[in-house]
């Protein structure tokens, strides 16, 4: 018999990494490897998980408190994943389960009173003589009920401090915690008689006359089945009577849970496909696959409005055959609601939706079906990989290229590397879907790591738009400063006249950082990097993030030698009032940061667009993404390049996925589709690739630029970032953190970057420097990092494959 349990604490500290022995109660016997659990830790109760049993006989051991929740949370694969999560981004082994337990804080702890265990009443009742008979009443409360929260006290006896006060410095009572579950199940307790009604009513007619509680309850019990937790409370009956009958034996709990449903209102459309022949040979090899019961991943390389969804539901439907449950990720609420519609329509209420903006409370009950099978399929944001579903079958990743993939908190983890852990571990198939695969997936599918399924077509053989680039500096040449060109301008005319809908995409990542000649379009560049420089508005300084070196801000195009230089863009207001003020009869509508802060703000935004209740829909990159309105035939991107001149070597990528999603979403239905691509740079690979749809040309080129500098897929990268309040320290600490590294790794063949600072270097006071490594040799490299000190310095940042660099 193992009664020893080792068990990761949830705290955070780095530090603790190593599980700590507890001992558990008879009580708790069937506590096994993968219960949360709640332990004592120092002087406080703390949330832990049992990640192994010993059978050893440690003396002088704690024991384990409570269990946390009514069955195991952890399956072994959910385990080895985490172990797996804490070992590949380096966070530790309790941050990484975490990430399986809904709602992050766990558990909370209020202070609470209870009486202590040999309180001599005759002496107490001595003591309190003189005082009022408030006291004693106190007393008797808590020694019923305890413990007992302040708050609670509160509620019931007016000047509680001071009584609390004094009896504490007397020991008539003593402290302790008690410990609530948040986002605990919206249940229902359920009461039933756990022995004949003979025996029920002799042990009521043997109870004590002072029992009156317990009396009341088996009564009541004799008389109806069941009790709940309404009927309970209308006959005054407490938890501890309640307790005190379900531990003799006489009476069972069980909670009948009662589950929120927040995507109710989604509507279903309920309508049957002929699958195009692209989707059926797509299918024909993942279904084999599925049925297998062994790892395999796939890339859907499927051009926008393809079908791929249709291909989703039918690996899911096989899924769900076999009796497995499916994990499907979308990377942004604003695209849940389509989705989830088409999965609703084949799937019902088999179907639970996970996003972060539902209450830690929704998100428990949606954890608690999936984990009791009642549900077989979960669709939510990256966090929905840590469902705690017991038979994977298969995880789809749609729009597999998106940034929104990677969590910017630790631990740092990227969906996609995730998914195929837990894939491999359960056997089940990889679906991995995008008009725009990550430079990174398709390379590694082109190596056979994911089979390739391309589906070239849209459906029904709609005509991919037709793209227009307009060159703004000829624009500008012919004294148009408006931020709408005339081709947009006339785009949009024609098609208003028709009743048709836009959007209009404005590009606002880099607000302002980078530097322009509206003349020539010339971007200011460092000359070793080939990266923009970057604009520090505090110091007036250019600055290059790769290679530190800096230039002041020059007053003439170095190019053309014009003086018509400025910091880049344009405001998504800025850009309504000038369609306000060509268009002033159009409906328009405008999603951005500041429209879309309710909950399911997207949704209703672009419902009511879809619905015809608008003409234009403008906004930033989430207008761009997803949705499939069939009445949109134009397509207006105000800023092409915005993005391509971030100092960031991804900044072609981003640009070509963005432009060709953007120009995606134009003429899906019957009506033609056309898209106008304002830019500066018309001859940039990503612009031209991206108006011609060709992915193909796009990869090639950004792949040996990538070869060039030896950035990913070629090598892996970690970025470092030093944090401090204090300048001059951040910058000590990083240089001594580059210095070490350097000395350490340099043999391992990984190439340090830097220091240099965050292109955001400081937030909310806390300066940021960051370290660039690349290595081919990541395994070796993040281990000796983990030993090294910079792994265990609270204010040190390590983010194994970062997506963002700057
Ligand atoms: N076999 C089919 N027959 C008819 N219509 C289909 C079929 N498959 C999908 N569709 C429809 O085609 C449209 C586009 O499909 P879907 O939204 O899945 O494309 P997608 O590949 O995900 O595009 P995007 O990458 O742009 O999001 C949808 O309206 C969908 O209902
Ligand atoms: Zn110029
Ligand atoms: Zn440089």
């Amino acid at each position: 018999m193992s009664n020893i349990a080792q068990i990761i604490v949830n705290i955070p500290t780095r530090s603790i990494t190593k599980p700590f022995s507890y001992l558990i109660p008879a009580h708790l016997s069937f506590a096994a490897i993968g219960w949360r659990v709640l332990v004592p830790f120092g002087n406080r109760k703390i949330e832990g998980f049992i990640v192994g049993l010993e059978a050893d006989n440690i003396p002088g051991l704690k024991s384990i408190l409570d269990v946390l929740d009514d069955f195991p949370w952890f399956d072994n694969n959910m385990l080895e994943t985490a172990k797996w999560l804490s070992n590949y981004y380096l966070c530790s082994l309790a941050e990484a389960m975490r990430l399986f337990i809904p709602g992050q804080s766990g558990i909370k702890t209020q202070k609470a009173y209870q009486i202590p265990q040999a309180l001599d009443w005759e002496y107490t009742k001595a003591l309190l003589s003189n005082k009022s008979q408030e006291y004693l009443i106190l007393l008797a409360y808590i020694n019923e009920h305890g413990p007992v929260t302040l708050t609670d006290l509160a509620k019931r006896f007016t000047s509680i401090a001071g009584m609390i006060k004094f009896c504490l410095q007397h020991k008539l009572i003593v402290t302790a915690d008690t410990v609530s579950k948040r986002g605990k199940a919206n249940s229902t307790m359920l009461i039933k008689l756990a022995v004949s009604r003979e025996i029920a009513a002799q042990i009521e007619k043997a109870l004590p006359k002072s029992k009156t509680a317990q009396r009341r309850l088996l009564k009541a019990l004799l008389s109806t089945q069941e009790l709940n937790t309404v009927e309970l409370r209308s006959l005054a009956i407490t938890q501890a009577t309640v307790k005190k009958l379900a531990e003799q034996g006489l009476i069972t709990i069980c909670s009948v849970p009662v589950f929120r449903n927040s995507y109710a209102g989604a509507q279903s459309l309920a309508t049957e496909l002929t699958l195009t022949s692209e989707q059926r040979q797509a299918l024909q090899h993942i279904i084999p696959a599925i049925n297998t019961g062994a790892y395999t991943s796939f890339l859907i390389h499927g051009v926008t409005g393809s079908g791929k969804t249709q291909v989703y539901i039918q690996a899911a439907a096989e899924a769900r055959r076999l009796d497995r449950q499916a994990i499907v990720l979308v990377p942004e609420i604003a695209l849940t609601s389509q989705i989830v519609a088409r999965f609703r329509t084949a799937f019902g209420d088999d179907v639970v939706v996970m996003h972060s903006k539902l209450s830690v409370g929704e998100r428990y009950d949606a954890w608690r079906r999936l984990h009791a099978g009642q549900a077989g399929i979960v669709i939510g944001a990256r966090s929905a990989l840590f469902a705690p579903v017991s038979r994977l079958g298969l995880i789809i990743i749609d729009e597999e290229h998106e940034f929104t993939y990677k969590q910017e908190e630790t631990p740092r983890y990227h969906a996609r590397e995730v998914a195929a852990v837990r894939a491999k571990l359960a056997g089940a198939t990889v679906l991995l879907g995008s008009a725009t695969p990550a430079i990174e997936t398709y390379y590694h599918a082109l190596q056979g790591k994911h089979k390739l399924l391309p589906l070239n077509k849209r459906v029904d053989d709609i005509p991919m738009p037709a793209v227009t680039i307009v060159d703004m500096r000829q624009e500008l040449a012919q004294g148009r400063r408006s931020v709408i060109s005339l081709p947009l301008q006339t785009m949009l005319t024609e098609i208003l006249a028709r009743k048709e809908q836009a959007i209009i995409l404005l590009n606002r990542r880099g607000y302002s950082t980078f530097v322009l000649c509206r003349e020539c379009g010339h971007v200011l560049k460092c000359g070793h990097c080939d990266i923009s420089l970057v604009y520090h508005a505090p110091t007036s300084i250019l600055r290059c993030h790769y290679c530190q070196e800096r230039h002041a801000v020059p007053d003439v195009c170095p190019e053309c030698g014009s003086r018509y230089i400025r910091y880049f863009g344009a405001g998504t207001q800025k850009v309504e009032e000038a369609l306000n003020g060509l268009f002033p009869l159009a409906r328009i509508v405008r999603m951005d940061q500041d429209t879309t802060r309710g909950k399911l703000a997207h949704d209703k935004i672009l419902a009511a667009f879809a619905a015809g209740s608008y003409d234009i829909l403008l906004g930033t990159q989430m207008v761009a993404k997803g949705h499939d309105i069939p009445n949109v035939t134009a397509v207006g991107i105000i800023s092409a390049d915005t993005a391509l001149n971030l100092p960031d070597f991804r900044a072609a990528e981003k640009t070509f996925a963005l432009l060709t999603q953007a120009a995606g979403r134009a003429g899906r239905g019957s009506k033609p589709g056309r898209v106008v691509m304002q830019t500066y740079n018309p001859e940039h690979y990503a612009i031209t690739a991206g108006a011609e749809h060709n992915y193909q040309e796009f990869y090639q080129q950004e792949l040996s630029f990538r070869q060039q500098l030896g950035y990913p897929p070629y090598a892996n990268l970690i970025k470092i970032t030093v944090q401090a309040n204090d300048e001059t320290i951040v910058h000590r600490q990083a240089n001594q953190a580059a210095a070490e590294l350097t000395q350490s790794l340099a043999m391992a063949g990984a190439a340090i970057i830097g220091p240099f600072p965050a292109a955001v270097n400081k937030v909310k006071d806390i300066f940021r420097v960051n370290i660039l490594i690349k290595t081919k040799d990541l395994p070796t490299i993040t281990k000796q990092i983990s030993t090294m000190s910079i792994a265990n310095q609270k204010n040190i940042i390590i983010d194994i494959d970062p997506v963002n660099v700057l």
